[in-house]
């Protein structure tokens, strides 16, 4: 070891020899890593590595290349350069999974887990992935980390913290030979940062390779054995833990010294209470009364899921809520966002992710999305307007971004949370409520983020502050309410220390009973949906089809008679058999409108092929329906998952190809299509056609394999988050282009049966189809965003369908009435869904 000085500052630490890394002693080594992404070189030739049994800090300003250091020893982005060894083997273009066979496990950031599953699905994910067996009983992972919720739960009902617990509990299950932590802790209250503090150094001493990222410095500094400085991409270099100290941190991340003092202010002497609550109740607190003056800074502390969260929500009228809101005295009547904000109160929420970023819009349109008429007259968006606030405020908070316009997502964690903090900077608000404001951001910035707040209440507004960081709040607040099991327990005035406010807190026995308080006890209505989701739909559509059918007895005779069913059911199965195709993909959040065109194919090929059913045509038909099949479902999967086109614009497109190819093969109808085709799929049990009972069975496999496998686990999970699925190693581009063949396949059958009804070929006969495949599919319960939906549900929607097209004449009722009752169901229909998720999620 030696002593070092470096450039810009006055540090002196003790460097680490620089001997020649050996992929043979580390478990994980990085050598000559490069990546730049457009505007920014995020990482320039760093070589890194971390050894069985150590814990390695890596740390750095927001956006020095953290993250991205991480995510490419994890797989999930590729280096322009430079070379990953995990445990010796070198893995440069391996992929999540091939990262995760080969032993290195990672918690992210913004984690992986897929909010719309429980955490049993999402632990099952994990082995499923990389192919190890499951854990016979997952509740023992639960109890092995303690960790404060039931396999049961939601990931979606959890808070931040426990979600960040989970995945970190998730990545160490496995017990891998590297376990990498991008910001463990962020979200975390003193509490379990300290619970996962232990769980860390059990790792290690199990011979874990532990690469540690984080904020919080003073951790870093009792955690690590060895530290690595990153800045602006570039490593400045590697030290050993004797005798570091956080300023000598801090100065080699900025490169220069540094001061971090909370900013001072004089204690408030306005008397106007601004924020006043009254008997405040909610799912989770309450009654909670408090007051906020004008320049005063108020904390909320407890530990995590002590109802602090929800109670910033009640404060902006989110979930059902009881008691009084006054800002300067006025009551708020109505409890609704919109009211809250016209009311003064500016609420920046502590999940980012989900709730305060908008991924898709630029950096600029984030951060002067609430500028209001600031931004302009008349509600107009003056782009030099909205420039000079956006450059204003990017200087005042240090926002490192390649371009005002680049999506926000491009952006490093920290300064994500820096554009969000700076919004409620442009509109001046009378109540500033602010969730876990320093998460992810680096030691500077907070001081940045604590000056602003300081600003905002020297300017007259009230502030109150969430924070599972107790010495953020010791350091800035004036006041602070405790919290515990969702009443406030205690107010600290004055001066006070971060000890103080901790001993206030509950016990960890009593968190663990809170945290997940809204989960352990949900009503019985959504106990009943959370076990019957997928159920509802089939439900529904079976009392539909049962009143309709029922009706229509009573109104005419020919109904239930046996040629009358069976031409019902004949009728049902090439809608039936598309809809089935079509739930395939939308599983996994894909989509297929060329379904309609590749049936019409498919009749005409079969007019081409098939003469007759003897074993020659069926010889040429069966391996040219197999080809078409093949190439339809190939073609959409090249144009969305290879050139990443829109699967709308992507299967519009290969529908006008289609269409081409059937008109030139016929232009005309004609062409005998086997007479003797429909006559063999009559045949059956009683008035019940043998396809049918095929399809019924079928559909009754999938929706099994959908909700009882691990393959269709993982398809429903892809649908919901493709981003989390690959970071667990699932083959998200793979699985998503089977989907699209399948369903590719799904129509090629239904184009069998339409051809055993129409009897010639015909080049459009299957465009009629192509909507009310997606009719029977929504009503069946499937989704546009992908991960729901039934396939009994798909083929009970397609058979009512057929249904209404078979009473429609029985019942006399003209044609308009058919088309209109088609919407009405589907609206009525989507709506119960909606609903019934809406309670299933507690949402309600
Ligand atoms: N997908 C992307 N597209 C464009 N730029 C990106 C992308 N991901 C990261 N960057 C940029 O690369 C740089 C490094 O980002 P990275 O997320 O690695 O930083 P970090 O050190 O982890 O920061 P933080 O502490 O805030 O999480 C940043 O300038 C960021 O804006």
């Amino acid at each position: 070891m030696k002593a070092v000085m470096d450039g810009t500052s006055n540090v002196v630490l003790n460097e680490t020899d620089a001997a020649p890394y050996r992929s043979d002693e580390t478990a994980v080594l990085l050598t000559g890593i490069s990546k730049t992404f457009p505007g920014v070189k995020a990482l320039d030739n760093v070589t890194f590595d971390c050894r069985p049994g150590e814990v390695h800090a890596l740390v750095g300003e927001n956006g020095s290349g953290k993250s991205t250091l991480i995510k490419i020893a994890a797989g999930v982005l590729t280096p322009d350069a430079g070379e990953v060894y995990i445990a010796e083997k070198p893995f440069s273009r391996g992929g999540t999974r091939e990262a995760r066979r080969l032993g290195l496990m990672t918690a992210y950031q913004d984690t992986s887990l897929v909010a719309e599953l429980t955490v049993a699905d999402n632990l099952a994910l994990s082995f499923d992935a990389i192919g190890q067996p499951r854990p016979m009983d997952l509740s023992e992972i639960l109890d092995r980390y303690e960790l404060p919720f039931k396999t049961t739960d939601s990931v979606s009902a959890l808070g931040p913290g426990a979600r960040q617990l989970l995945e970190v509990a998730r990545a160490m299950c496995h017990e891998p030979r590297v376990l990498l932590l991008d910001e463990p802790t962020a979200a975390l209250d003193m509490h379990l940062a300290a619970h996962l503090e232990e769980l860390i150094k059990q790792a290690r001493s199990a011979g874990t390779a532990i690469v540690y990222v984080s904020h919080r410095l003073e951790e870093v500094r009792r955690i690590a054995d060895r530290l690595s400085v990153i800045r602006d991409g570039v490593l400045q270099g590697t030290y050993t833990s004797d005798g570091w100290n956080v300023d000598d941190i801090v100065e080699l991340m900025v490169g220069a010294p540094t001061e971090l003092e909370f900013p001072s202010r004089q204690r408030p002497s306005s008397e106007t209470e601004r924020l006043v609550v009254r008997d405040l109740t909610g799912p989770g607190y309450g009654p909670i009364s408090l007051s906020v003056r004008a320049r005063e800074i108020v904390g909320l502390a407890g530990a995590e899921g002590n109802g602090q969260r929800a109670l910033l929500r009640g404060l902006i009228g989110m979930g059902r809520t009881g008691g009084d809101i006054e800002v300067d005295a006025k009551r708020i009547t109505r409890r609704n966002p919109v009211a809250a904000t016209t009311a003064g109160i500016s609420f920046q929420s502590g999940d980012r992710a989900a709730e305060s970023v908008y991924l898709p819009l630029s950096v600029m349109d984030n951060l002067t999305l609430h500028a209001g008429s600031a931004g302009g007259p008349f509600g107009l968006a003056v782009f030099g307007r909205l420039r000079a606030m956006f450059r204003r405020s990017a200087k005042q908070f240090g926002i490192v971004t390649a371009s005002p316009f680049q999506p926000i997502s491009a952006l490093s964690g920290g300064n994500q949370q820096k554009v969000v903090l700076a919004r409620p900077a442009l509109r001046q608000p009378k109540v500033l409520v602010v969730d876990e404001p320093t998460q992810g951001v680096d030691a500077k910035a907070r001081m940045d983020i604590y000056r602003m707040l300081a600003d905002a209440a020297e300017d007259g507004t009230a502030v109150l502050v969430n924070s599972s960081d107790s010495s953020e709040l010791a350091g800035l607040c004036d006041r602070v309410y405790v919290m515990s099991r969702g009443k406030v327990t205690r107010e600290i005035v004055g001066p006070t220390s971060e000890n103080e406010i901790v001993r206030s807190f509950v016990s960890a026995a009593g968190l663990a009973e809170q945290s997940t308080a809204a989960s352990n006890h949900p009503s019985a209505l959504t106990r009943l949906l959370s076990r019957g989701s997928s159920q509802i739909s089939i439900l529904v559509l079976l009392l539909l089809c049962t009143l309709l059918a029922i009706y229509t007895g009573t109104q005419s005779p020919v109904f239930w008679t046996g040629p009358n069913l069976a031409n019902l059911l004949l009728l049902s199965l090439p809608l039936a058999f598309v809809a089935l195709g079509q739930q395939f993909t939308m599983l996994t959040g894909g989509l297929d409108i060329s379904v309609g065109a590749t049936m019409s194919l498919t009749v005409v090929l079969l007019s081409l092929t098939l003469p007759d059913v003897s074993q020659g045509s069926l010889a040429l038909a069966i391996p040219v329906l197999i080809l078409g099949g093949l190439a339809v479902g190939g073609f959409n999967a090249f144009l969305i998952g290879v050139l990443k086109v829109n699967p709308i614009v992507a299967t519009i497109a290969t529908t006008g190809i289609i269409q081409g190819i059937a008109i030139i093969l016929r232009p005309e109808p004609g062409g005998l299509i086997a007479p003797d085709l429909g006559e063999s799929f009559s045949w059956g049990v009683g008035f019940i056609p043998f396809p049918f009972l095929v399809l019924i069975a079928i559909a009754v496999a999938l929706e099994l394999w959908m909700y009882r496998s691990h393959g269709g686990l993982a398809h429903r999970a892809i649908g919901f988050d493709p981003q989390a699925s690959n970071r667990v190693g699932r083959r998200v581009a793979l699985i998503c282009s089977m989907g699209l063949v399948v369903c590719a396949f799904g129509a090629v059958v239904a184009g069998v049966f339409l051809a055993s009804l129409t009897g010639i070929g015909t080049n459009d006969v299957g465009l009629g189809y192509a909507l009310p495949c997606f009719t029977a599919v929504f009503l069946g319960g499937a989704v546009l965003s992908g991960g729901r939906g039934s396939f009994v549900g798909a083929v009970l929607g397609a058979i009512f369908l057929s249904l209404i097209d078979n009473v429609t004449p029985l019942l006399n009722l003209p044609d308009a009435a058919k088309q209109t009752l088609y919407g009405l169901v589907l609206f009525v229909a989507v709506g119960i869904y909606a609903a019934a998720e809406r309670v299933r999620a507690g949402r309600s």
